[in-house]
């Protein structure tokens, strides 16, 4: 799980920052490794409010932002991946540690597979601003990953990640590589990837699966090009994902 940081790169941020979550997704097996670059002047002034995205935030609102800083919706949605290994703390205060997917210590497609799934229930507390019903006890979902999952300008490119980790790293590395690069001029920094561990692959036991008990039934589907690649359930009756325990 990547603990050390919450949306490191959205803010204007020195260097050790972003070797923190250089080298903190390095240990969740299935990540790509994320190239480091050296020497970004420190900030001189705090970002402006209302410039990181909110979870209560429309569709329309994310995109538009992402775009001012030059993103597509399609890097919004790889960058996303952040969050299959992610936890909320402050969303429902009431359970601190709660992850967006069952397998938080893992750079998986689950994320996005559970994102799709009905949503049924809340984890915690039901009044949450910017929380919306999740598919199992013990996962948090965010309004905004649920209505991004959904928008017809982002489904497609959603949908796409679920059976292909080799694209969710390659599109996750390159977002996360223009992001660190806002700004600044490459030649400039001082390329120090080198430094960044290499990633474990994803145990052999890993792969894209529904949570137990669940069918494709559960699959709220929103991609009109494609159908949502078939997927079985692991084993079991539902169970309940334990929280992240605080770093
Ligand atoms: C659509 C835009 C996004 C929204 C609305 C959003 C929202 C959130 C929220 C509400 C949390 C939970 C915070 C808490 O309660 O502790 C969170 C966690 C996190 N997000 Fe995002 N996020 C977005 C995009 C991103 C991006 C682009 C990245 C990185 C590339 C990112 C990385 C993370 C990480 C690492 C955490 C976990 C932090 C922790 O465990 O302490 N998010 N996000
Ligand atoms: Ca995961």
């Amino acid at each position: 799980m990547w603990k050390p940081l919450s949306m490191p790169m959205l803010t204007s941020c020195d260097g050790s920052i972003q070797l923190a979550g250089a080298v903190g997704v390095s240990n969740c097996p299935g990540a790509p490794r994320i190239p480091f670059f050296m020497g970004r002047p420190a900030p001189t002034e705090a970002s402006p409010d209302g410039l990181i995205p909110e979870p209560f935030d429309s569709v329309d609102t994310i995109l538009a932002r992402f775009s001012d800083a030059g993103f597509s919706a399609a890097e919004v949605v790889a960058l996303l991946a952040s969050h299959t290994v992610a936890a909320a703390d402050t969303v429902d205060p009431t359970i601190p540690g709660t992850p967006f997917d069952s397998t938080p210590d893992l750079f998986d497609s689950q994320f996005f597979i559970e994102v799709q799934l009905k949503g049924t229930l809340f984890p915690g507390t039901s009044d949450n601003e910017g929380e919306v019903m999740s598919p199992a006890l013990g996962e948090m979902r965010l309004q905004s990953d649920a209505e991004l999952a959904r928008d017809s300008r982002t489904a497609c490119e959603w949908q796409s990640f679920v059976d292909n980790q080799a694209k969710l790293k390659s599109a996750f590395a390159d977002a996360m590589k223009k992001m660190s690069l806002l700004g600044h001029n490459v030649d400039d920094l001082v390329d120090c990837s080198d430094v960044i561990p290499t990633p474990q692959d994803l145990p052999a036991s890993a792969g894209p699966h529904l949570l137990p008990s669940l069918t494709m039934d559960d699959i709220e589907a929103a991609c009109d090009d494609t159908p949502f690649p078939s997927l079985t359930a692991l084993a079991g009756p539902a169970t309940s994902i334990p929280p992240v325990p605080p770093s």
